[in-house]
C-alpha cells in the first residue's frame, strides 16, 4: 500500500508533475531531468500519451522512479500498474480509490487538503500524503499547524510551487519533498528547450539542501 514510497520520495527533493501530450517528448524530457538532478518524475494521466509515456521511460531509463499523477480512480490505479508505474499519487482520496489501493503492490501516495482529510488517510494506514492544493489550502502556515497534532505525517505539497517558495516548504519537518511543474512548462516541452529544463532541474534539485 505504501511500501517504499518514503525511500522514493524522500531522496527526491522536487518531483517534477509532468503533463505529456506528446509521447515521443517523453524520454527527452524525461533525460533532460534526470540530467539536472531529478529523478523521480510523476506523469499526471491527463493525457492520451501518459500512459505510453511511462512505459517508455520506465523501460529505457532505469535511472528515473517513473509514477503516475492524478490517479483518480481503481481503473486510473492498474493501468498505471500495467504501465509499469513505481509509485501512484492521487490529488484526494476516495474509499472506492484506497480499497482498489489496498490490493496494490505500487505505493500510493493520496491527497489531503486539511486535517479532517490527513486524519481519514492516517486511519488507512497512510503516514504518507500529497498536500494539495499547497498553496491555496494554506501553504506553509497550514502544513506548519497540521504540524502540531499530526506529527507523524510527511507531506508532498503540491500546487502553486515554484522556486520562490520551494526552499521554504522544503525546509519544514514534516515535509519530506514537493512537487511542482515549473521546471518543464509545456512552453519549453512544445519548444523541445531540452537544454532550458535541465538548467531549471539543477536549480530545482540544489534546493533539497
Ligand atoms: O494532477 C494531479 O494529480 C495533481 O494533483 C495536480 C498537480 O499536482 C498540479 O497540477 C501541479 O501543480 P503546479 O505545480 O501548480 O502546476
Amino acid at each position: 500500500m505504501q511500501k517504499n514510497i518514503s525511500e522514493i520520495l524522500e531522496q527526491a527533493g522536487v518531483v517534477p508533475v509532468l503533463v505529456i501530450d506528446n509521447v515521443e517528448d517523453a524520454l527527452p524530457l524525461a533525460e533532460a531531468l534526470v540530467e539536472g538532478g531529478l529523478n523521480v518524475l510523476e506523469i499526471t494521466l491527463r493525457t492520451e500519451a501518459a500512459l505510453p509515456a511511462v512505459e517508455r521511460i520506465a523501460k529505457h531509463l532505469p535511472d528515473a522512479h517513473v509514477g503516475t499523477g492524478t490517479v483518480l480512480s481503481g481503473d486510473d490505479l492498474q493501468r498505471s500498474v500495467d504501465a509499469g508505474a513505481s509509485f501512484l499519487v492521487s490529488p484526494g482520496a476516495t474509499e472506492k480509490l484506497l480499497d482498489a489501493a489496498e490490493g496494490s503492490t505500487v505505493p500510493l501516495l493520496p491527497g489531503a487538503a486539511n486535517p479532517s482529510e490527513v486524519m481519514r488517510l492516517l486511519e488507512r494506514g497512510y503516514r504518507y500524503q500529497k498536500f494539495f492544493p499547497a498553496q491555496a489550502a494554506g501553504g506553509v502556515p497550514m502544513l506548519k499547524s497540521i504540524a502540531g497534532p499530526l506529527a507523524q505525517v510527511q507531506f508532498c505539497p503540491t500546487g502553486g510551487i515554484g522556486p520562490g517558495n520551494a526552499a521554504e516548504y522544503l525546509a519544514l519537518p514534516n515535509v519530506m519533498c514537493v512537487g511542482g511543474s515549473w521546471m518543464a512548462a509545456s512552453s519549453l516541452v512544445v519548444e523541445k528547450n531540452w537544454g532550458e529544463i535541465t538548467r531549471l532541474a539543477k536549480e530545482a534539485a540544489a534546493l533539497k539542501g
